[in-house]
């Protein structure tokens, strides 16, 4: 008989998020949901926790942190908003400042975002704007969330004239991201988290890359070790970069690879569920590869490696795949003379050189890159 014993499997990963006193731990696990009270113990006050969340999650997910809170005595109440892009808005901000205001809250009232960016970006901004600013914790619940949104302190809803353009940088307290989670999420918000995740490795990490083309489906079907890894090299990619460059003053614009061109898209077809912001980004991606490799920065053959990766999965590459839609190539370029990287009347773009080369740049071909949207529209 041996007296070995097997070591209790590791709960959960931790990351930090480095912000000097904004810093913030990012914890990765399997069913962390089971215990939200002891993990967020620490932020909780007497005035207790007012939970946003949205319908759909609320029916599959709420139930545990309710459990969780309640056998921990902590108080809560809930704020719930409709699911999907469109809860970004002035009207639902609004509605659920109002319902908060009402509940009657303190400075020390914890706000808990449960759910995916939607919920985070919104929840983040109504604990920014409440009584001048709450902590909040992002327990995000799609593979979105957990690899992007929930991290960095971005904030914010839409508006008629952009995507993101109303908000604030409001740093959470504490990410829980809890993969387990994913196992309810249809394939098409899973493949819409993923185009986030092949981001990373495109932006400076080209072994990621490499291994997402032999992992991927791994990732995306089973709460197994592929998941945590992409999970955590993910947010490990993102907190590097925040780190260094909380505001976005340089760095961090990376970040933002094919959102300049996927925002563009997002806004034409009315925030809906046409077209997702995962799957904007992706063809967006595309669209920043193939101008650069037009204008002889960056090899060809990357593009159409990136474009067979995406369709692999299952994720659109091209605007042309948007059913119903007839693109009009000058109102995506106004939509993107709004974008946040303009400064002095030129957009920064996220430029690249090939797979895990990126860069930012003023210096684009305006021509090449109109041509390039063209052939996404209308391939
Ligand atoms: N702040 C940032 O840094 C940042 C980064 C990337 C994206 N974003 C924003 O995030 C938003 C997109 O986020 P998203 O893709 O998570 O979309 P989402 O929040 O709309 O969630 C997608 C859908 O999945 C449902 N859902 C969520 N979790 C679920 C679960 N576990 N099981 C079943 N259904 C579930 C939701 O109800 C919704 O219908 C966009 O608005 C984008 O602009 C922000
Ligand atoms: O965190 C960032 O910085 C990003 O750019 C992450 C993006 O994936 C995300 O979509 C973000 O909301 C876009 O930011 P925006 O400033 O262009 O609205
Ligand atoms: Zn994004």
């Amino acid at each position: 008989m041996s007296n070995q014993t097997t070591p209790a499997a590791k709960s959960h990963d931790v990351l930090r998020v480095e912000l000097g006193a904004r810093s913030y731990d990012i914890l990765v696990g399997s069913n962390l949901l089971a215990d939200t009270a002891g993990h967020i113990a620490s932020f909780v006050k007497k005035a207790g926790v007012v939970i946003i969340s949205d319908a759909m999650v609320a029916d599959r997910h709420l139930p545990t942190v309710l459990a969780s809170l309640n056998a921990a005595g902590i108080a809560h109440r809930e704020v719930i908003v409709p699911a999907g892009e469109k809860s970004k808005s002035f009207a639902v901000f609004e509605d659920v400042v109002e319902q908060i205001l009402a509940m009657g809250i303190e400075r020390s009232t914890l706000i808990i975002a449960l759910g995916g960016g939607v919920v985070g970006d919104l929840a983040g901004y109504v604990a920014a704007s409440l009584l001048r600013g709450l902590d909040f914790v992002q327990i995000p619940t799609t593979l979105l969330s957990q690899v992007d949104s929930s991290v960095g302190g971005k904030t914010g809803i839409n508006s008629k004239s952009g995507k993101n353009l109303v908000g604030a940088f409001h740093q959470p307290r504490l990410v829980l991201a809890d993969t387990a989670v994913l196992d309810t999420l249809p394939r098409r918000e899973m493949l819409a988290g993923y185009a986030e995740v092949v981001k990373y490795g495109l932006i400076d990490d080209p072994e990621f890359f490499d291994w997402l083309e032999s992992n991927a489906e791994a990732v995306l079907n089973n709460d197994g070790p592929e998941r945590r890894t992409a999970v955590m090299r993910s947010c490990a990619a993102k907190a590097r970069i925040v780190s260094q460059d909380e505001r976005e003053s340089g760095k961090r614009a990376l970040l933002n690879l094919g959102h300049t061109f996927g925002h563009a898209l997002e806004a034409e077809t009315g925030y809906g569920a046409k077209l997702l912001h995962g799957e904007a980004v992706a063809m967006g991606m595309v669209i920043a590869h193939d101008v650069c490799s037009a204008m002889g920065m960056a090899p060809a053959g990357e593009k159409d490696r990136i474009v067979s990766h995406l369709k692999s999965v299952g994720l659109p590459v091209c605007a042309s795949e948007v059913s119903g839609m007839h693109w009009d190539i000058d109102r995506l370029m106004r939509h993107m003379s709004r974008d946040k990287k303009v400064s002095d009347g030129e957009i920064t773009f996220v430029m690249t050189r090939g797979i895990g080369k990126a860069f930012t740049s003023k210096a684009m071909d305006i021509q090449k890159m109109r041509a390039a949207i063209t052939r996404s529209c209308h391939a």
